[in-house]
């Protein structure tokens, strides 16, 4: 069997088709990687939360997907939106690698809580929410472009630290810059965040739906996700938005954490909830209507109309 693996171009993305690739090679399939660049990596000048950004990370992979250019695109589970077009579907979830946010930088001795106040550079609504809401002294510096643009703002001195993925920080290898790993309490996660999410078209062959499954996919990931993504599909929220959350698993039980954030970082909701690992849709689902019921769909109607204006 052969599979056309489609990604984007930067290093991150790479390294994960890379990884996708390494898992069908050694379950004796051959592999091609296709690189495509999509809208998302072109617009570097202004924040993604200004552009709407539904899908300007997908749209030219999906456009392959359909046309027979690729059979799987790989992507950032966090970067995929929650609600795929009909003619879309996902087939894996890889591992999750640890989900939690960590703060980067050459001075590996500064942290959050010091109380000392420094400037982060983070491009992430959820991410500046958080640090206004738990860490006020510290100044927050918009920053886009791949890990590698901003570890250059970061060394040109435009910031003093970063706050990433821990994921996207270690496939890089760049642990030896992280100055501190946040709680997952206070920067619980954006869904998905950590693991790698295998799209490919309905219309692939049954074979290799299933060889492709067969070999990529993890499944407690993927019940995780399966939670977290109908949480976020119920929400509606996408990456512009800061809705965060993140399932785990204790035997048969899942449990979520999940909430969202405004802006301003003024009012925060979370809550968490469990229930069987049999359900994971409907736990998702359960949690994001505690949270609309909780005051969720004020703040949402108020960060939309906020993205409208700019
Ligand atoms: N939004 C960009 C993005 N998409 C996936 C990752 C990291 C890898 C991952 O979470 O799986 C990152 C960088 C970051 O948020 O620091």
């Amino acid at each position: 069997m052969h599979i056309k693996i489609g990604t984007r171009g930067s290093k991150l993305a790479l390294w994960q088709a890379y990884y996708v690739e390494d898992l069908l090679q050694k379950g004796g399939v051959e592999t091609e990687i296709v690189i495509i660049e999509t809208k998302g990596d072109q617009i570097l000048d202004r924040s993604l939360s200004k552009i709407g950004s539904k899908g300007v990370f997908t749209q030219e992979l999906e456009d392959q997907l359909i046309s027979g250019g690729i059979d799987i695109a790989v992507h950032s589970a966090k970067d995929l939106q929650s609600q795929l077009d009909e003619a879309f579907e996902i087939i894996a979830f890889t591992e999750r690698e640890k989900a939690n946010d960590v703060l980067v930088s050459h001075d590996t001795s500064l942290s959050l809580k010091s109380g000392e106040s420094f400037v982060v550079g983070t491009s992430s609504t959820r991410r500046v929410a958080v640090l206004k809401h738990f860490y006020p002294h510290i100044k927050t510096i918009d920053m886009r472009g791949n890990l590698q643009t901003r570890l250059r703002k970061l060394e040109e001195g435009q910031c003093d630290a970063l706050l990433l993925a821990y994921a996207g920080v270690h496939r890089m290898e760049y642990d030896d810059k992280i100055a501190e790993h946040l709680l997952l309490d206070e920067f619980t996660p954006a869904v998905g965040q950590g693991s790698v999410a295998i799209e490919c078209a309905v219309t692939l062959p049954d074979d290799k739906k299933s060889t492709i499954k067969n070999l990529l996919n993890h499944g407690l990931t993927e019940i995780c996700l399966l939670t977290e993504r109908a949480f976020l599909k119920r929400l509606q929220g996408g990456c512009s938005i800061p809705v965060f959350g993140m399932a785990t698993l204790h035997d048969d039980q899942i449990s979520i954490a999940g909430g969202i954030i405004s802006l301003d970082g003024s009012e925060l909701i979370r809550r968490t909830q469990r229930g069987s690992n049999a359900f994971p849709a409907e736990l998702g689902t359960a949690l994001a209507d505690e949270l609309l019921e909780a005051g969720a769909d004020r703040i949402l109607q108020d960060i939309k109309s906020k993205n409208q204006e700019i």
